[in-house]
């Protein structure tokens, strides 16, 4: 196992603790009222008033205050780039944190640019009243042409996979519907058209969601689409500024870097290459470190399946469908307004480290009557799209549904026919109510499963931070998950052994 995440001291933990507690609810927070009403549709529900340690220990600081003191900045006038780090846990909201404060920075800024405008407006007025008075013969000059202003967006997101290009476009989007701003998610999943047209809308644009090659490349041709950007993010930045996406992240932060005030990296791990390369590149950054950053939650549980013992002799493959076909019927939640137990969809997520193996075990568990799919980069858009929303709780309930619930948005979603079309449904054994998705670290990666109850780790991964991003699609913001570890015969079961422990004791995974 690489002991490859950076260590965060006590004393960082303990004093972020205590900053954390001056901040209640979001009413404690200087955001403008029209941002706080946004709060309530992308939140909806009234449990969800309380800001997450995420947004508790982000939102204060990336708004400039200190303390129960805050300073407003004037956001025109200052010139230099500040830069943060946002590190905490998986699933604690770190979308919000980063983007509540980049859409108040955008209303201030769209205010104070309309105040000016009004002023210089004025002024050509009286000027042009002037000139018309020495000039009576000079004849009206024509009306400029409302030339198309090419999209110069205010602030970026730059996210590792279009799925995620998704998820975080749904976030700004539902804020925009109450504070009024404008967004693009672009990824490659969407035709050049349609690209074209949310970048290029003739009504501008105020933030651009973008995986970093495809906004790079874009940029390369129209340089002028960085040439305004206050606000930058690189989230998921320990994969952004690792090998494969680096060169095109920093291509991006180097041309925006003119205009840029803000910079936020935001990341659930500290790996030792992102804390050098932040020491190295960001002396001065400000680390938001949540006090739990590094630890699977101890509502979390994880248990181990010893593949080399009866019934599997180091079957693999018969012990993931096996520990599948338990969970699946296992009992339901007992629901006491309904007076028995609720059988709801359980949806597995299997992580394997090879993505060739995200066919091969998906494949076997079909053949065992589990409606099981791969999901990878060339896995079918629109399945994967399907697949997915059903895991983060996206996917569109039938009108029946929503009668029978009462209620259209708050409550998770709950699936309770077979699906007729599902790879499995034509076996004779056929588990019901169950659905799993096979995937790599590409599944990994800030995907909002929140309806995730259960994680099988089907190979050991071979990080600590890969586990913490594996076990960290369940259990997520204050619901209960179990992660599943399968131990083959040449497996580390010393490092799996260690990790169960340092999660019972709820330690950071250092
Ligand atoms: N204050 C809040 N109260 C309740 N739920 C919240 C709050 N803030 C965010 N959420 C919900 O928490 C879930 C996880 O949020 P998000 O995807 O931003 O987490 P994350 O920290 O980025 O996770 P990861 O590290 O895995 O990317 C979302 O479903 C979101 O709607």
């Amino acid at each position: 196992m690489q002991r490859t995440l950076a260590e965060v001291p006590y004393g960082t933990r303990s004093s972020v603790k205590k900053g954390m507690q001056e901040v209640e609810s979001f009413e404690d927070l200087p955001l403008l009222s029209t941002v706080q009403d946004a709060i309530k549709d992308a939140l909806p529900g009234l449990e969800y008033r309380i800001p997450t340690p995420s947004q508790r220990v982000a939102i204060p600081a990336l708004l400039g205050m200190e303390g129960k003191k805050w300073r407003t900045r004037n956001p025109v006038a200052k010139r230099e780039l500040e830069s943060y780090l946002l590190a905490a846990e998986t699933g604690s909201g770190k979308t919000l944190a980063y983007l509540l404060p980049i859409v108040d920075a955008i209303k201030r800024e769209e205010a104070i640019e309309a105040e000016e405008k009004e002023r210089e407006d004025a002024v050509k007025a009286a000027e042009a009243q002037e000139k018309k008075r020495d000039d009576i013969f000079e004849l009206e000059p024509p009306p400029l042409s409302k030339a198309v202003d090419p999209a110069r967006p205010r602030a970026i997101i730059l996210v590792p996979t279009a799925e995620l290009v998704t998820q975080v476009g749904l976030v700004a989007k539902s804020l925009s519907h109450v504070a009024k701003f404008r967004t693009a998610p672009i990824s490659a999943a969407n035709t050049p058209t349609v690209i074209r047209k949310r970048l290029f809308s003739e009504n501008g644009v105020d933030v651009v969601i973008s995986t970093p090659p495809l906004l790079a490349s874009i940029a390369e041709s129209n340089p002028n689409i960085l040439s305004r950007v206050t606000h930058m993010v690189i989230d998921e930045a320990d994969s952004l500024l690792d090998r494969s996406f680096k060169p095109s992240t920093t291509e991006i932060l180097e041309r925006a870097t003119p205009s840029l005030k803000k910079l936020v990296l935001c990341s659930a791990t500290i790996p030792r290459y992102l804390d050098k390369y932040l020491a190295e590149h960001f002396p001065f950054m400000n680390r938001l470190v949540t006090p739990n950053l590094h630890a699977i939650p101890r509502r979390v549980q994880l248990g181990v399946v010893d593949v080399a013992k009866e019934p599997y002799r180091g079957n693999k493959n018969l012990a993931c469908a096996d520990t599948i076909w338990s969970i699946g019927k296992s009992n339901g939640d007992y629901d006491p307004s309904e007076g028995k137990e609720t059988v709801e969809t359980k949806r597995i997520m299997v992580f394997v480290n090879e993505r060739e193996d995200t066919e091969r075990v998906s494949q076997y568990l079909v053949t065992k009557g589990i409606d099981a799919m791969p999901f990878h980069r060339d896995t079918d858009p629109a399945r994967q799209a399907a697949t997915l929303a059903s895991f983060t709780g996206t996917e569109k309930k039938s009108k029946k549904d929503m009668e029978k619930e009462g209620d259209s948005e708050s409550k998770p979603v709950k699936v309770e026919i077979a699906d007729k079309s599902s790879p499995a449904s034509g076996n004779k054994r056929h588990l019901p109510n169950t659905k799993v998705i096979v995937t790599t670290d590409l599944g990994s990666r800030g995907i909002d499963t929140v309806s995730v109850r259960y994680v099988i780790l089907y190979d050991v991964p071979h990080t600590t931070i890969d586990f913490i991003h594996r076990l960290g699609r369940t259990g997520r913001m204050g619901r209960r998950g179990r992660g599943i570890v399968l131990v083959g015969p040449g497996d580390r079961s010393d490092v799996v052994k260690e990790v169960r422990e340092a999660m019972f004791r709820g330690e950071a995974l250092i």
